[in-house]
């Protein structure tokens, strides 16, 4: 089990982690998620022992996991760090870079292990070209694979498909991710993409303002947000007073709504007057103003005009299932 207990940290005068507690099993997978700059990458550095906690421990079954000034190299052994700068050697080749943590005394295994990689990141083709030679996306790819070759206890992965496009991201995450599963390696990943969560993550943890503010099983997380911000991580959502959408309901509360949640209708339901219209492919992401001057955004197939007045409803199951969660006015 990884433990981080009471964990706090600053840069200078800054603090930008406080009273962190998480506990994680072998072989878990967890996300940590929030706004950019809430402190996710910090998390990770201070985890793999690259700086030196303010407050707190952390350590790896009974081992304690210290900082540079107890360490001459900083980085535990029995984990790898996978930064947003990826750390590799640009003038060998792609399988040389994969390759160079692997034992020379067995160079069969070598071969197929580095083949395997290579496979694994989609790469196979470019296995003897210079890394220098290839694109940011695939020297993520290659930083991936050069850490996984390592066999790594746990792995801590800062945004690790950032730089790769959309036409491949979903099937590296897969290979990836059952590939980290299917090892039982103990995974840490830092993200802002909830496609790096909701299908993969065991359970998820979510910063704000120094502190984890939430954490749960993802999909918990996103059917029952606790506030707006822990929503908007999803997808863009909206505060709605219930009697507002349910006029005879007889409470002040609110509940939180996905765009995707709401219907447009004609006649009944949370008026609202079209701002603007964003093409999203299957939908058009409709942001409005209801009588309040609130910002409400909602799905609508069609492209409706600005200064447009419409009609907004949402289903009793999706409001008696947040009720639950509901915030006082
Ligand atoms: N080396 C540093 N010196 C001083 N302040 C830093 C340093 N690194 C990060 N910070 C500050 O610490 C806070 C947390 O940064 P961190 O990089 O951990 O956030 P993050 O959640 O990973 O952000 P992002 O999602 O944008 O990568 C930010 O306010 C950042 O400006």
């Amino acid at each position: 089990m990884l433990r981080v207990e009471n964990l706090s940290f600053s840069y200078d005068e800054l603090e930008v982690l406080s009273s962190i507690d998480i506990r994680i099993q072998r072989g878990e997978h967890v996300a940590i998620i929030g706004e950019s700059g809430c402190g996710k990458s910090t998390l990770l550095k201070l985890i793999y022992g690259l700086m030196d906690l303010e407050h707190g421990e952390i350590f790896w079954e009974d081992e304690q996991i210290l900082g540079p000034a107890y360490n001459l190299v900083p980085g535990a052994p029995f984990m790898k760090y996978l930064s947003q700068d990826f750390d590799l050697m640009p003038f060998i080749t792609v399988a040389e870079n994969i390759s160079q943590y692997l034992s020379v005394f067995y160079p069969d295994e070598l071969k197929q292990r580095t083949q395997e990689l290579l496979e694994l990141i989609e790469l196979t083709d470019f296995a003897n070209k210079k890394v220098k030679t290839l694109s940011g996306g695939q020297q993520q790819r290659v930083a991936l694979a050069r850490v996984l070759a390592q066999k790594p206890e746990v792995l801590l992965l800062d945004e690790p498909f950032g730089h790769i496009d959309n036409f491949l991201k979903n099937s590296l995450r897969r290979n990836i991710f059952n590939y980290l599963k299917e090892n039982r390696i103990t995974t840490i990943v830092a993200t802002h993409d909830v496609h790096d969560v909701l299908p993969f993550a065991d359970r998820a943890v979510v910063l704000r303002n120094k502190e984890i503010i939430a954490r749960a099983r993802p999909m918990e997380l996103y059917r029952n947000p606790k506030s707006l911000y822990v929503a908007s991580l999803f997808s863009e959502a909206s505060m709605i007073a219930i009697d507002v959408l349910k006029t005879y309901a007889n409470t002040k509360r609110k509940i939180i709504v996905y765009a995707h949640e709401f219907r447009v209708s004609p006649s009944s339901g949370l008026q609202v007057t079209v701002e603007k219209a964003y093409p999203m492919g299957s939908h058009y992401l409709t942001e409005s103003k209801n009588e309040d001057g609130e910002t409400v955004f909602f799905n609508a197939e069609q492209l409706l005009p600005k200064g447009k007045v419409v009609y907004l409803n949402v289903a009793i199951e999706t409001i008696n299932q947040r009720i639950q969660e509901a915030t006082t006015i």
